[in-house]
């Protein structure tokens, strides 16, 4: 499946934030996106999400237009930036809620097996994180939004993480975006960088030096 939005325009009373933004996700790959705080990455996933309504914009899936929010169609999970799993809601019933197989996930992650009957906020930030993350990826939706899924991993998760949206984006499109963006570049199989309002698709990752994303000399490091 191809999900592409188009000619995005969102203003924030009169400043505007996004301008002619385009992005295309498809099955079988994951789409990047990085770029400076308060460029826009957050209120675009949210946009194509459907939870934030700009002043104009286009989602198509295989070229047909959607005209309502996509979450009604339940093709889409998100991931915001913030946890968005209530802190008092028990782990196995989080599990329950989202239609998520949690026996596959204790053996994915046995760490987690005593905590089960615990609730979201008997565990650490980071490991909200990953129960979080880990739904969002395993839901049945065809598009995942990750918005900032690495940023409080520690080194072990991240690739535990990265190795499962590797395995996953055989069944699904997948758009990350956040600031360790070494990630970023060693998971997308397409990169957009989001600067002065709209995407800049990027070819080669020199480019982010030239746009000033990262600073010259960076990517040698
Ligand atoms: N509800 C809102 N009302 C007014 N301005 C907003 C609102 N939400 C976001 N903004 C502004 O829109 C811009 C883009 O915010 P957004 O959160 O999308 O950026 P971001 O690229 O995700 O940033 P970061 O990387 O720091 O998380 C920022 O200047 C922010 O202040």
């Amino acid at each position: 499946m191809i999900f592409e939005i188009d000619n995005v325009e969102l203003y924030f009373a009169e400043k505007q934030i996004l301008n002619g933004v385009y992005l295309k996700a498809e099955t079988g790959k994951i789409t990047g996106i990085l770029g400076a705080n308060g460029c826009g990455k957050s209120s675009l996933l949210n946009i194509f999400f459907g939870s934030l309504q700009p002043r104009h914009k286009l989602v198509r899936i295989d070229k047909k237009p959607y005209l309502k929010p996509l979450f009604k169609y339940g093709m889409v999970t998100y991931l915001p930036q913030q946890n968005f799993i209530p802190p008092k809601m028990k782990i196995e019933t989080c599990f329950q809620l989202f239609k998520v197989d949690l026996k596959e996930f204790l053996n994915d992650f046995p760490e987690f097996k005593t905590y089960t009957k615990a609730r979201m906020r008997d565990l650490s930030g980071g490991q909200q994180r990953v129960v979080e993350i880990y739904i969002c990826l395993k839901s049945k939706a065809k598009l995942i939004l990750l918005d900032e899924p690495f940023s409080h991993l520690s080194p072990l998760y991240v690739e535990k993480i990265k190795t499962l949206t590797q395995e996953l984006q055989k069944e699904k499109a997948i758009i990350l975006t956040d600031h360790m963006y070494r990630h970023i570049l060693a998971t997308s199989d397409e990169l957009y960088l989001l600067k002065n309002g709209s995407t800049k698709l990027i070819n080669k990752t020199s480019e982010l030096e030239d746009y000033n994303y990262l600073k010259a000399g960076t990517l040698y490091n």
